[in-house]
């Protein structure tokens, strides 16, 4: 039973009845005549009718019009082996009576999808695509002449020991191919959460109900007026610039519209690590960092594990403490005599992470807010690559007393100068660990033997200093010190990138003791304690041992500086640490010291930010082959259009299917998956640039074989996808 134009042969919901609610077939057709009206509410859920195996060929009964391989005498099917995926197919479905040449649609492009496909008009963009960048090396396509793109169409003609054809695509007969395998995309019943209605897209469109603030401009804001050089004495520094220097380009205006898929910049060819082959995606070392950074920026605990933690603290939530576990009776190191425990927290407003320092036991008296609210701002609006920024103080009782909250940036995955440099019991580096008397420096934890002296590389060392003193230049040019340059006060992420924490802390918590003269007073003290806070530090790591500290230590820990590394370092540790000179010292009289070092950390840094940008520009492509592959999947199979004629997967939209399995379902000569992505990647840029080359398409059962242009299939793929748009609601989909 089975008829011109009327669904194939499989027991399914019956399409002529759903469509019209009238077959000719009446009660005598085999398939399902259900009430349209009783299908699934959910118009891209589960099919309300049985779903035929994913590798068999359904009963939609539509028709394909196609260029089929016509086997020259002795040269048949076997010798070219049909496309195929794992598992063997079902026989191909009878031909119809009704050919009809296959005609790309071919339709004039969207203007709506101006900007998504604005490389179509590339051309010489394809160009470079196809042969440029070098970066479609990754993988050779294995011969497979059953589904191979070619740049030349004679070539693939002589394959089949045939004539090349017209650059037309012919046609020599209709398959009708008995349906289409239905493979139903997953109803929203089984995503909770996310519906057409409550779109992640909704709420970034709608800046009043965005959880996410709107980026703030870094940059310095142009002031009306001819341009002039502006001079500015930063720190006892004198800088000319021109304000316009400073001006954002490309603000407010529109993207460019091409795409260019450029080979690895050669000015860091040279750093490239490992990989042999230039890769399509980041490299695996900076991933890991993201990884990591993402993977601790997303713990949480178990609330009830932990009944001393609050669920909410003021405007934070999902509080995850950030200390290592302490032994029991024991508690963590002070500030100022007061305990204090750090916690990974979320603003409730804006959804960012950060840190919150709880001091245990702070009672602020009321007449002191508003010295700490300027404090505060004060704290706050110093910006510093060096600094962890101070966002916001509060009060609270929520942990069970009165405690004070200092509000920070979180850098996930930092940890501290001293955890990375001096917690290790085995590196005493000769220095001796017997603290009869004196306070042990930067409260290391016990070491408990020797070792022979393992020292920090002096790069390193220099690459502290720059980061340190830039901060404390930045902290004491606004009238402030630090006030906490100790190493478990520094925050060491990434490589060797450091911030001075717990800025403000100090200055908050000596309110009580302190009226605002008095704290002015001690500012300048405070900033020569930070540089002797320095000079420790770096005496520290120079000796690679905090134990060098010590009173008794100190001129074998110089004598070790000095027989191991530049007198610059030595003569700057001197310079910092305490001495009879009773000159005020300033953090920019060590500018000189660090001399053209200072060359080498801008170098290293700019040459991270080379790298960075180099994978950036990756994903930037990759974000944009990311786009292709989801309008593939909206266009492709979808269930509420395959009860249409008019939609289901027929010429334009069924040339997109084929194309898809050449994209992902490929085989070998063995039948085993084939994949590469250089294949993958260079198809679809192919499709995205639109180029004239062909394609061959092969249909599952390996029987007949389109040959389009990517030219045509770009333009079957925009026309589709500006349907679906026009069909449905204003979408988030841009
Ligand atoms: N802003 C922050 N971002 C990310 N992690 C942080 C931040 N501030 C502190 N931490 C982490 O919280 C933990 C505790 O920090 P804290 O400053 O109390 O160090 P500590 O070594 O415990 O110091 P102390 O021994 O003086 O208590 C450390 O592991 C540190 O890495």
């Amino acid at each position: 039973m089975s008829g011109p134009g009327h669904p194939g042969k499989r027991p399914t919901l019956c399409r002529y009845f759903v469509n019209s609610g009238n077959c000719a077939y009446g009660e005598d057709c085999q398939f399902v005549h259900q009430n349209p009206s009783l299908q699934n509410p959910y118009q891209n859920g589960p099919p309300p009718m049985e779903s035929p195996g994913m590798g068999e060929l359904g009963g939609g009964g539509d028709q394909y019009f196609n260029a089929t391989f016509n086997p020259a005498p002795g040269a048949g099917m076997n010798d070219f082996p049909p496309f195929r995926r794992g598992r063997p197919r079902s026989a191909l479905g009878q031909l119809s009576q009704n050919a009809k040449p296959f005609v790309p649609s071919g339709g004039p492009l969207d203007q709506a999808l101006a900007n998504d496909f604005a490389a179509l008009n590339l051309a010489a963009a394809a160009a470079n695509i196809v042969k440029g960048g070098g970066d479609y090396t990754g993988g050779q396509q294995p011969s497979m002449p059953h589904s191979s793109s070619t740049p030349s169409f004679a070539a693939l003609a002589g394959m089949f020991n045939q004539p090349p054809p017209p650059t037309t695509t012919p046609v020599s007969h209709v398959v009708n191919n008995g349906g289409l395998p239905f493979q139903a995309g997953l109803s929203p019943t089984h995503s909770p959460g996310i519906s057409p209605t409550s779109s992640p897209h909704m709420f970034r469109r709608d800046p009043n109900s965005s959880p996410v603030p709107p980026h703030r401009q870094t940059t310095i804001p142009q002031k009306p007026g001819p341009p002039a050089v502006h001079q500015e004495n930063v720190g006892g520094t004198t800088y000319f610039y021109n304000p316009e220097d400073f001006t954002p380009q490309n603000e407010g205006g529109s993207l460019p519209d091409f795409t260019l898929y450029h080979s690895m910049p050669h000015h860091i060819r040279h750093m490239k690590l490992k990989a042999p082959l230039q890769t399509f995606f980041m490299a695996d070392e900076i991933k890991m960092e993201l990884l990591n950074a993402q993977a601790v920026a997303g713990a949480h605990i178990d609330p009830a594990a932990h009944p001393d933690i609050p669920q909410e603290v003021d405007n934070y939530d999902s509080l995850v403490p950030l200390e290592r576990s302490l032994p029991p009776n024991s508690q963590s190191k002070s500030i100022m005599g007061y305990q204090s425990t750090c916690y990974k927290a979320t603003n409730k407003t804006d959804g960012t992470l950060c840190c919150l320092r709880r001091i245990h036991n702070f009672r602020l008296n009321p007449n002191l807010n508003a010295r700490l609210m300027g404090l505060v701002e004060t704290w706050n609006k110093l910006f510093h690559p060096n600094i962890v920024q101070l966002r916001e103080t509060f009060t609270t009782k929520a942990f069970g007393d009165s405690s004070i909250v200092f509000s920070f940036e979180y850098f996930p995955n930092a940890i501290t100068l001293m955890a990375k440099h001096f917690n290790n019991p085995q590196s005493l580096n000769g220095f001796t660990n017997d603290f009869s008397g004196g306070a042990r420096p930067f409260s290391s934890k016990g070491p408990s033997s020797r070792n022979s002296p393992s020292l920090l590389s002096e790069s390193l060392i220099w690459s502290y200093i720059v980061q340190l003193s830039s901060a404390l230049r930045c902290i004491h040019s606004s009238g402030l010190a630090a006030r906490t340059i100790e190493p478990s006060k520094i925050l060491v992420h990434g490589k060797s990138r450091l911030r001075v924490n717990c800025v403000g802390v100090m200055d908050v918590l000596s309110l009580p003791n302190m009226d605002q003269a008095t704290m002015m007073n001690y500012i300048q003290h405070w900033q020569q304690e930070d540089l002797v806070g320095l000079g420790r530090i770096v005496l520290a790591l120079a000796c690679n041992t905090a134990y060098a500290l010590r009173q008794s230590s100190f001129q074998q820990a110089i004598e070790l500086v000095h027989s191991n590394y530049s007198s610059d370092l030595k003569n700057l540790i001197m310079y910092l640490l305490p001495n009879n000179q009773n000159r005020p010292r300033t953090v920019n009289d060590i500018m000189p010291m660090i001399g053209a070092r200072f060359f080498t950390q801008l170098d290293t840094a700019q040459l991270r930010c080379d790298v960075l940008e180099n994978e950036l520009s990756k994903e930037v492509e990759n974000g944009r082959l990311a786009r292709l592959v989801f309008k593939l999947c909206c266009i492709l199979e979808r269930p509420e259009f395959n009860m249409d004629p008019s939609w289901s997967e027929t010429g334009d939209r069924y040339m997109l299917k084929l194309f898809r399995d050449y994209l992902f379902h490929q085989v070998d000569e063995n039948g085993y998956p084939w994949m590469d992505v250089a294949h993958i990647v260079q198809s679809l840029n192919k499709l995205d640039a639109g180029v004239s080359e062909k394609v061959c398409l092969t249909t599952r059962d390996g029987q007949s074989i389109f040959v389009v242009s990517y030219a045509e299939l770009k333009r079957f793929f925009a026309s589709a996808f500006s349907e679906l748009l026009n069909a449905g609601q204003p979408s988030g989909y841009t």
